[in-house]
């Protein structure tokens, strides 16, 4: 890792059958990518059917473990786990509040108040002191329930009563509330199908809500220590809440999704915190997910739908000089992308990829010449004969684009040419459903509008961003960085293509 790694403080339990508390802390820490320490505040005798016994340490211990942490280690964020009585919050309050003068360590607090079994952790006096507690936090990740007791109302029995109450604990507090949706109806009893929506919500309302499949599985136990401390870790890689809940929630639910696979007690069992790693699977990174790279392009996706060669395409009122002109330079165009796909093929390190590498060259140069005899019958129909498919000149910004693909072609890795060349299906597939959800039967272009949807291309499209997904995943930071600027350049061109004006 390029970055430095951060150091995340747990201050929380144990849990001994290390499937909650700060086993679960250390385990999620290390899985996304930071290094983890941490200060136990109570001992638990727990296993994955309940709680049996709480041994707590004196307060002034629990302060000890912190200051000998602080004085020797930089405390890039905490997350806070089980408290269980008034003195040991007192103390962890007088601590933060130290720490946080300036520029201290983010915080997460996680309002642990019963376990996953129905026991109780935190006494009954001690709810007033995690409310104060708050004031020391920069995100509070309460369940349900315990949305409901901060807020001293009944739980929420609907997600938008769970939005509503995190709204209200996030202006109280003002703070940013993480709203889970493991205890909505249906937790627990390993009913597929279901959703599990989480929300970061602000005193505003929504920040970003994420509606994820509800994983069957009773396996769930730490789930909410483990979507804390990975908050607090990829916080403190990533600097914004929003990009670290993506990249937590991704995490946590392959997580669950792999919690069966391990065999540990006969109760709730606990999530397989590292099975991505063993995996290959590296830790969460979302400048690794193309769903983050397609939203970095969302301003220039939203600008080529204004451009006047898409809006006059769609509505009809495309001249016919211009739609020629397009033809002409996309059919210029088509020859040189295929080549740089045979790039691709030649480079491809399994057969499946070389197959559709080399399958979409071929069908490129089909396409090329679909274009062409376009071309000629647009032509014909003015009373003109069109340069030969040698001859039309390409465009500044046809050879701009051309450039870019064929350096990446000559110089760049697999992965950087599979990411150069992926604009092109994307934001075509894309700009193309509009298209041809535009058309009508008497539209001038119908025939041209018709071909920009096909189930065919739509499958290629999903293959090299499969591909690519792949790829980034895997890639060392600097080439899925080279990966990156390549894609995000190639994107720039599509709109530049699309925009350009006949000489
Ligand atoms: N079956 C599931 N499938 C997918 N995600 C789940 C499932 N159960 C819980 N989660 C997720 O786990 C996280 C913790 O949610 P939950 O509401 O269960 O908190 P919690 O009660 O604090 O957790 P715990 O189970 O540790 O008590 C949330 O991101 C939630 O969406
Ligand atoms: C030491 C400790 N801390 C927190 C929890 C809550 O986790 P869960 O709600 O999943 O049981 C727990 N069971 N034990």
């Amino acid at each position: 890792m390029p970055e430095t790694t951060p150091n995340i403080l747990s201050i929380a339990g144990s849990d001994p059958s290390g499937g909650a508390g700060i086993q679960a802390d250390l385990k999620s820490i290390a899985a996304c990518g930071g290094y983890g320490m941490a200060a136990l505040t109570a001992l638990t005798a727990q296993n994955t059917h309940g709680v049996t016994g709480v041994h707590l340490p004196p307060a002034d211990f629990v302060t000890a473990q912190l200051d000998a942490v602080a004085a020797d280690v930089r405390v890039d964020a905490v997350k806070i786990g089980m408290l269980a009585n008034v003195e040991t919050i007192e103390a962890v309050g007088a601590w933060l509040a130290a720490q946080r003068t300036g520029s201290g360590p983010a915080v997460v607090l996680d309002p642990v108040m019963v376990a996953t079994s129905g026991d109780r952790l935190t006494d009954d006096d001690a709810v007033a002191a995690l409310r104060y507690l708050l004031s020391h936090a920069d995100l509070v990740t309460p369940n349900l329930p315990e949305l409901a007791v901060l807020l001293d109302t009944e739980p929420a029995a609907t997600w938008a009563d769970a939005l509503e109450q995190a709204q209200r604990l996030a202006t109280q507090a003002d703070l940013l509330v993480l709203a889970k949706g493991g205890h909505l109806a249906g937790h627990d009893d390993g009913a597929a199908g279901g959703r599990c929506p989480d929300a970061l919500v602000g005193p505003d309302g929504v920040v970003l809500e994420l509606d994820d499949e509800r994983v069957a599985t009773t396996n769930t136990h730490g789930t909410g220590c483990s979507l804390s401390s990975a908050m607090a870790t990829l916080y403190a890689r990533f600097g914004d809440w929003p990009t670290a809940l993506r990249a937590a929630k991704g995490w946590l639910t392959q997580a669950l999704r792999d919690a069966d696979s391990l065999d540990v007690g006969t109760g709730h069992g606990p999530v397989n915190h590292l099975g991505q790693l063993w995996d290959g699977r590296s830790v969460p990174d979302p400048r690794a997910d193309l769903a983050h790279w397609w939203e970095l392009i969302g301003d220039l996706r939203a600008r080529i739908d204004g451009v006047w060669f898409v809006k006059e395409l769609a509505d009809g009122s495309l001249a016919r000089a211009d739609f020629e002109h397009y033809l002409a330079q996309d059919s210029i165009y088509l020859r040189t992308y295929s080549k740089v796909l045979s790039k691709a093929a030649q480079l491809a390190p399994t057969l499946a990829e070389q197959q559709f590498w080399a399958k979409s060259a071929s069908e490129c140069l089909e396409m090329e010449l679909g274009l062409h005899e376009a071309r000629l019958a647009e032509a014909e129909a003015r009373g003109e004969t069109p340069a030969g498919p040698d001859g039309a000149p390409a465009s500044p910004e046809t050879r701009s684009y051309l450039n870019h693909l064929l350096s990446a072609a000559a110089v760049g890795s697999y992965p950087v040419v599979a990411a150069a060349v992926l604009p092109c299906y994307w934001l075509y597939q894309d700009i193309g459903t509009r298209l041809a959800a535009a058309n009508r039967p008497d539209h001038p272009y119908a025939d041209w509008l018709g071909l920009y949807s096909s189930p065919e291309f739509d499958a290629a499209t999903r293959q090299a961003i499969d591909i690519t997904q792949r790829l980034a995943r895997q890639a060392p930071p600097a080439e899925r960085e080279a990966m990156l600027d390549a894609y995000l350049e190639s994107s720039r061109q599509e709109m530049d293509f699309f925009a350009q004006r006949r000489p």
